[in-house]
């Protein structure tokens, strides 16, 4: 095969798994394909009970699952099945039985399973039908890793809770299923990850004078499927051959512009324009990484979590999240653009500084970067330094 031919057939699956994407978002299914192995998949939080019939139907025997991360699973009283396991991060898979399948869907089972902040039913009900739910037991009847991973791995792309109903079907039943734009490789998804964060094209860019930082230009980047694009917001003239002084931001809606009062992104966000500003120059980073990189949905789940009493760490994994799903080659990739290799960084994360220097920048400084705290946040800071590791 040529590298015009790779570059087209990459071009074709990376087009595939972002209809997939958006199909998942929009509650219709999708196909997943592993060898002669497949199964048709839909976000459980988007399941609708014409679609969960379907789906039944597909399944046959073998019945309908739900794919759900250990963490969520441990937290709804689920013990994990070892054969679920393997293969790095557990993802458990429930057995939904006909029966219980259509009490389920209508009891709103499978919406409280894949999300703990669902309030459309009365818990105590809920609680004992999803004790009901069957684990699988059975090694030879366990989805491949690459098919479970695969599935929650979308959910998360998609921005959606990592849950999914799925049905196991032959792959050469496939077609029969599902259109073929709503099919793909379980392959398709890693190298749509690598290209999101390693092809990113400068798009625009504009001289926007701010307050306190007239000089500034602002520059953004689009990710190869066309998402949301990443800002780069250049104040005064960085010298590329000194180390420059460079804040990665991500995103946060409610901090950013609304001033929220439960974080500290908005002292931060300006609170870095002025201190760059102020040194002569340098750069801010703003990520389009909501939420850690959950998403801003995502996000207010989290927050109802915590005001139930979790902490900022712990409501991410009820949810069925890492702790932390941001990645930093698409800022890596962008300093690189702007030919940039050594920073000093504006963070209190430490991670931020070993995720930088794994995509190959050198980070010579980190320059501390924190704001007092109020009433509101004060406990998302402590958690912060505490479970984090931020060095405040
Ligand atoms: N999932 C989740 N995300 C949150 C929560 N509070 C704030 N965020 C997000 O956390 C991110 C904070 O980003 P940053 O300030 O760039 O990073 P940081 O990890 O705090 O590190 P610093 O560089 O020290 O500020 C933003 O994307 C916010 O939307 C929360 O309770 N849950
Ligand atoms: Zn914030």
């Amino acid at each position: 095969m040529t590298n015009a031919d790779l570059t087209a057939r990459t071009a074709t699956s990376q087009a595939t798994v972002e209809r997939c994407l958006a199909e998942l978002r929009r509650g219709g299914a999708i196909a997943l394909m592993d060898g002669d192995d497949a199964i048709l998949a839909v976000a459980a939080e988007n399941l609708e009970e014409s679609v969960f019939a379907w789906l039944n139907s597909a399944a046959g025997t073998d019945g309908v699952r739900l794919l759900l991360t250990a963490e969520r699973a441990g937290r709804l009283g689920l013990k994990t099945n070892p054969a679920d396991t393997a293969g790095g991060e557990a993802v458990c898979i429930c057995h939904l039985t006909a029966d219980l399948a259509a009490e389920a869907v209508k009891g709103a089972l499978i919406h409280h399973v894949a999300d703990p902040t669902s309030t459309s039913q009365p818990a105590g009900a809920l609680d004992t039908a999803v004790l009901d739910l069957a684990l699988d037991e059975d090694p030879d009847r366990s989805l491949s890793s690459n098919l479970r991973h695969g599935a929650i791995d979308l959910a998360k792309t998609a921005r959606l809770l990592p849950a999914m109903v799925v049905a196991r079907v032959p792959a050469a039943a496939v077609a029969y299923w599902v259109a073929s734009p709503f099919t793909m490789d379980h392959a398709d998804l890693a190298t749509h990850r690598r290209m999101l964060a390693s092809q990113l094209r400068r798009v625009g860019s504009a001289r926007v004078p701010l307050e306190g930082a007239e000089q500034t230009e602002i520059i953004a980047f689009r990710p190869s499927d066309g998402g949301k694009e990443h800002l780069a917001i250049v104040i005064g003239r960085p010298d590329p051959d000194q180390p420059v002084l460079i804040r990665l931001h991500s995103e946060c809606f409610t901090g950013d512009l609304l001033g929220s009062l439960r974080c500290d992104c908005g002292d931060q966000l300006r609170g870095a324009i002025e201190q760059i500003a102020k040194s002569g120059s340098g750069i801010l980073l703003y990520l389009a990484q909501e939420g850690r990189g959950i998403g801003l949905i995502n996000k207010l789940r989290a927050y109802r979590l915590q005001d139930a009493g979790a902490d900022t760490l712990d409501a991410n994994l009820q949810l069925g999240f890492g702790a932390d799903e941001r990645v930093y080659q698409p800022a890596a990739e962008m300093l690189r653009q702007l030919g940039i290799v050594a920073v000093r960084l504006l963070t209190n994360n430490p991670d931020k500084v070993k995720g930088l220097e794994h995509c190959g920048i050198r980070v010579t400084e980190r320059v501390a970067h924190a704001f007092p705290s109020n009433d509101h946040n004060a406990r998302y800071l402590s958690t912060k330094a505490t479970r984090f590791g931020h060095m405040f």
